[in-house]
């Protein structure tokens, strides 16, 4: 649906909303967008609904290896959480919005915590591979460039026309989290620092990311 577009019409959102509810029992506060080879966090959940992305309507279709392309709803320590195995990419043709789709879809049914994971690359000299680093604030650099999912007619059942974006990571998720790796004695491994978007797919020269460094960045994906 609208692939190339910068919008797409409530009518689709809707669509999506009503199949997925009338399909599932699960309310979901909470959704978790998987990254490369992050699938398995959704394997602790109970009570599982699994809905492949093909299947259910006006959704992307993952075409990355890794991302498995389903919509996972279920229970995690007693809460409802809806988790999708596998994300979608600019790289792969798709536009921002129908990228950040699923996003808007979790927002219709109910949810107000989102966890975002992903593999990127670390430009920290700090940072060793397979650190896991909590984001606190990101640059955005293709919507430097106008390529940004709020492009477009703005409905506001999903937010302001000019969000503030001076807090866009929960601090007090960023410290729950950083509380529980100290709990685990996980603190040589888990970081907080500023992610960049890249639109890929190449990742990044010698000078690019010396400059994404000069920037601030600490880690970078696509
Ligand atoms: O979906 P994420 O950001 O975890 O995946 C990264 C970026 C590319 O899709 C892929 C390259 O290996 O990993
Ligand atoms: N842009 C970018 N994305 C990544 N995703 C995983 N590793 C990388 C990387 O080195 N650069």
């Amino acid at each position: 649906v609208h692939t190339k577009s910068f919008h797409i019409h409530i009518k689709y959102y809707n669509q999506t909303t009503e199949w997925l509810l009338s399909r599932t029992r699960h309310r979901p506060k909470i959704a978790v967008v998987c990254g490369s080879g992050l699938g398995l966090l959704a394997d602790g959940v109970t009570n599982k609904e699994i809905f492949p992305y093909a299947d259910i309507p006006n959704f992307p279709v993952s075409t990355v290896p890794g991302h498995e392309g389903c919509l996972v709803f279920g229970i995690l320590k007693g809460k409802s959480c809806v988790f999708m195995q596998g994300r979608f990419h600019l790289y792969e043709g798709y536009s921002l919005c129908k990228v950040t789709f699923p996003v808007r879809i979790f927002k219709l049914l109910g949810v107000e915590t989102l966890i975002v994971t992903n593999a990127s690359g670390g430009l920290c000299p700090d940072f060793k591979v397979g650190d896991i680093m909590l984001i606190k604030d990101h640059i955005n650099l293709p919507g430097f460039a106008g390529q940004h999912p709020l492009c477009g007619p703005n409905d506001e059942r999903f937010g302001i026309r000019f969000p503030c974006m001076s807090d866009a990571y929960s601090k007090d998720l960023r410290k729950l989290a950083l509380d529980i790796s100290h709990e685990l004695d996980y603190t040589n491994f888990v970081r907080e620092g500023v992610y960049c978007m890249v639109s890929g797919p190449n990742f990044e020269t010698i000078a690019e990311a010396r400059m994404l460094q000069v920037l601030g960045c600490d880690s970078v994906d696509i």
